[in-house]
């Protein structure tokens, strides 16, 4: 589990998020939701040691700051919303994903060789294994970052914004596979602008505002209690029970 008290992260004298008391769980979907500039990619950062903050941040009952960076990786993978694309062929890429496993040489081992083409194959970018990075369109360059994510094995996978690109069956395709990992007992938290994507995923919901939660619990809860939901993005949302339907939550006026 990941644990964090009284989370405080200022840029100058800003405060751009103070969080009490929130706890993400392995073998759940946790979805950050919430305006631009609310804090959620900050948040996530936090949780990669990539952003200084103040508080307690809890891995599986010891701090995040005193773990190895080595560890950490096992630990912990992040995907952030915007990568640069260094020039290097998918495979290459991909294997990175192992690198937190590997000595200095950073040899992969039949074992890591193997994890990683099954990564690519899961997210379809095995036939592009040769391709550079740079050749590739935005979404098969997505797909070969989100196969790196896969290859790390980590514990808890942050992902913002994960879909950004994808085509449509490609994103569906993204939501069964992060599903999936879920069943193996991951803990992922995402954060998505796609309010029936995430409210359909989502074992919890975590709703921030100006740094702060505002709301947080299951789908199920925010259906019942829709206030904060509609002073934050001026609308509702209805769960619709169809099961022609890709995705049973449906945004309402
Ligand atoms: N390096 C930085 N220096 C100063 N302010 C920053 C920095 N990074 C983020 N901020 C500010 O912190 C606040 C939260 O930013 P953050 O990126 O966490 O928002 P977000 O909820 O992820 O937004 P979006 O949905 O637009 O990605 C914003 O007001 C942003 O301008």
């Amino acid at each position: 589990m990941i644990e964090m008290h009284d989370l405080v992260v200022e840029y100058g004298h800003r405060r751009v998020l103070c969080i009490n008391n929130v706890k993400l769980k392995k073998g759940e979907i946790v979805t950050i939701i919430g305006q631009n500039g609310a804090g959620k990619s900050t948040l996530q950062k936090c949780l990669t040691g990539l952003t200084e903050y103040k508080g307690a941040i809890l891995v599986d009952g010891k701090s995040l700051k005193e773990l190895p960076s080595r560890l950490r990786a096992q630990k912990i993978v992040y995907l952030p919303q915007a990568q640069s694309s260094p020039v290097m062929q998918v495979a290459t890429l991909v294997s990175h994903g192992r690198f937190p496993y590997l000595g200095y040489s950073h040899t992969l081992r039949e074992e890591d060789r193997r994890i990683v083409e099954e990564a690519m194959k899961a997210t379809h970018v095995d036939l592009l294994k040769d391709r550079f990075l740079d050749e590739l369109s935005l979404g098969e360059r997505q797909r070969a970052f989100l196969a790196m994510v896969i290859a790390t094995e980590s514990d808890y996978l942050l992902l913002d914004e994960p879909a950004t690109y994808l085509d449509l069956m490609s994103q569906h395709e993204l939501m069964q596979i992060l599903l999936s990992l879920k069943r193996q007992g991951k803990g992922i938290v995402l954060i998505n602008h796609d309010l029936p994507v995430s409210f359909s995923m989502s074992d919890q919901l975590i709703l921030l505002d100006h740094g702060e939660v505002l709301q947080s619990g299951t789908p199920e809860d925010f259906l019942a209690h829709q206030d904060h939901l509609r002073e934050v993005f001026h609308v509702g949302m209805k769960k619709i029970e169809d099961p022609h339907l890709l995705y049973q939550y449906v945004i309402i006026q």
